[in-house]
């Protein structure tokens, strides 16, 4: 379970003449998710939706606020290698065995991330892409060529081992960057507006691959989606975000069955619903009625 507790986070920018002003990005965001539940976040641009994806993975720290997941309280960026975890650890030895035991205490990651940019190392193919970070999670050299196959083969790339990004088309190259992620062994993925930069064909497939996989491997995925249409067709939740600061205007449960026709009139419904929400924010603010 992700528990994201009164999340603020202000921001201070400092301007050409030197003066310094503040602002507030998120105020005071409370979202529980439930293990195994696909949620997608959406709201106008800039309401901080990345910040607080960011803020759930130890990618940026809040404020204030506490972001817990799964019982353990995420602090920082999360340690990648062991090394890094023994540092985490000799950082945080001056609190109490108690709260220590909260922390992580494993290096593999309990959350793996994914961009709208697809994060792949271009200078890698596929398959080493993927060796790389089973090394970084510490599997054994023995087992990593089995395992990455594994993957690749998961997210359809069996066949493109060997290829490197800039031979994979933009729908490949997020594929590659989902394996890689599954390849953490995460409980929770989390998404930034990932099928942003394909074509609206391959969006479709990588979302039906997407439900796959998530119905397999029973993760928790959280996606920021600009995309009304997919997140209605993905989501058990959508969490709509007010415009700044950012805090949360509506929780919308799609309990619609699964699998969901896109076409059906009760996705339309809440499509339209949702976008009612969304277009209100950014556009015909004083009009909106709840
Ligand atoms: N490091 C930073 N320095 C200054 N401003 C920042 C920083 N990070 C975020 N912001 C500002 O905070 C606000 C929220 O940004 P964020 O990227 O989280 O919004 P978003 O809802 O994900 O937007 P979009 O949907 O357009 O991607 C924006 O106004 C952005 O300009």
């Amino acid at each position: 379970m992700i528990e994201a507790r009164r999340i603020s986070k202000f921001i201070s920018v400092v301007n050409d003449d030197r003066s310094a002003e503040g602002f507030t990005v998120l105020n005071s965001v409370s979202l529980t998710i439930e293990s195994g539940s696909f949620v997608s976040l959406l709201g106008p641009s800039g309401c901080g939706k990345s910040t607080f994806l960011e803020i759930l993975a130890g990618l940026q720290a809040p404020s204030d606020g506490q972001v817990w997941i799964n019982g353990k309280l995420v602090l920082e960026p999360l340690p990648a290698t062991r090394k890094e975890m023994e540092e985490y650890r000799r950082k945080y030895r001056f609190l109490s065995p108690i709260a220590n035991s909260l922390f992580r205490d494993n290096p593999k990651h309990d959350i793996a991330m994914i961009f709208q940019d697809y994060a792949v190392f271009p200078w890698m193919t596929a398959r080493q892409n993927v060796l790389f970070t089973l090394k970084l999670r510490g599997v054994p050299k023995a087992e990593r060529e089995g395992a990455a196959a594994h993957y690749l083969r998961l997210v359809g790339l069996a066949g493109s081992e060997n290829k490197y990004p800039s031979q994979l088309s933009g729908g490949m190259r997020q594929r590659l960057a989902l394996a890689r992620a599954l390849s953490v062994e995460p409980q929770v993925i989390l998404m930034d507006e990932p099928f942003a930069a394909v074509d609206a064909l391959t969006r479709e497939r990588l979302q039906e691959d997407l439900l796959r996989l998530w119905q397999e491997t029973k993760k928790t995925i959280v996606l920021v989606t600009h995309d009304v249409d997919e997140a209605v067709y993905l989501s058990d939740e959508v969490v709509v975000f007010a415009p700044l600061p950012g805090s949360i205007r509506n929780r919308v449960t799609i309990d619609i069955p699964r699998p969901r026709r896109r076409s059906s009139p009760e996705l339309k419904q809440f499509t339209e619903r949702l976008l009612a929400m969304y277009k209100f924010d950014t556009i015909h603010e004083t009009d909106y009625v709840i």
